[in-house]
């Protein structure tokens, strides 16, 4: 069993999602070490980033604790972050110190026990994305370290909220499961509360990573 002290390491902290979607001017290892090494120089205490370049990119960069997944839309399934054992390990092997997957109840291509299992032999934690309260517990039955809110508002059965989702939050500290708290913690304010609301850490990407969606919002607010 991989070691659990990098979760005190980002306990209490912010930890910078620094990702870029396709299409995005900013698709480029090099420019999202950049948005790494700026995130750092702000107070992050961690990142999570996606794919193998990106992620060797930043591991050549920083000594911050990586989250490490991958996306991958595939036909048979909607599952998409890290939906197999070979992307999970292959994250580890590159120096994620935390492997993010899906562990939502959607049908999946492979057994999220299998995946956890696999993770921890390659000496990594497990990140166990979630939307909703039993989603969580199965995870971290299965052997999950954190299970983390991010995919809240992302499957069909859970509520789509444009806020973070503070009921999950209160329903999983209640639940006493460790949780880090993502998705649409779009301001400060909503970080520290959080934090308020039990969680261990806090994900923030969009907010300080997406620079043409926070444009977006400026842009659409003028001609409202
Ligand atoms: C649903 C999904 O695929 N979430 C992804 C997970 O890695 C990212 O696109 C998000 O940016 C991340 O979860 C942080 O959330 P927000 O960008 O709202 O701060």
């Amino acid at each position: 069993m991989p070691d659990q002290e990098v979760l005190e390491q980002l306990r209490g902290g912010l930890v910078v999602s620094c990702q870029a979607d396709l299409g995005s001017p900013l698709r480029d290892p090099l420019v999202i070490s950049r948005l790494a090494l700026a995130a750092e120089r702000g107070g992050a205490v961690g990142l999570r980033i996606q794919g193998f370049d990106d992620l060797r990119a930043v591991k050549a960069v920083t000594a911050l604790p990586l989250i490490g997944l991958t996306k991958t839309v595939r036909d048979d399934t909607e599952v998409y972050i890290t939906p197999t054992t070979a992307e999970a390990v292959e994250l580890a092997v590159l120096g994620a110190d935390i492997v993010a997957l899906d562990a939502t109840g959607r049908p999946r291509p492979e057994p999220l026990e299998q995946m956890v299992e696999a993770i921890h032999q390659a000496g990594a934690l497990v990140m166990a994305d979630i939307s909703t309260l039993a989603e969580a517990q199965a995870a971290a039955e299965l052997g999950a370290d954190i299970v983390s809110t991010t995919l809240s508002g992302y499957t069909p059965y859970s509520p789509e909220p444009t806020t973070p989702d503070w009921a999950l939050m209160q329903a999983l500290a209640a639940a006493g499961l460790p949780y880090v708290a993502e998705g649409r913690i779009n301001t400060p304010a909503d970080a520290a509360q959080a934090l308020r609301h039990g969680a261990t850490f806090v994900v923030v990407g969009t907010a300080i990573t997406r620079p043409d969606v926070v444009t977006r919002w400026f842009a659409e607010a003028l001609r409202a």
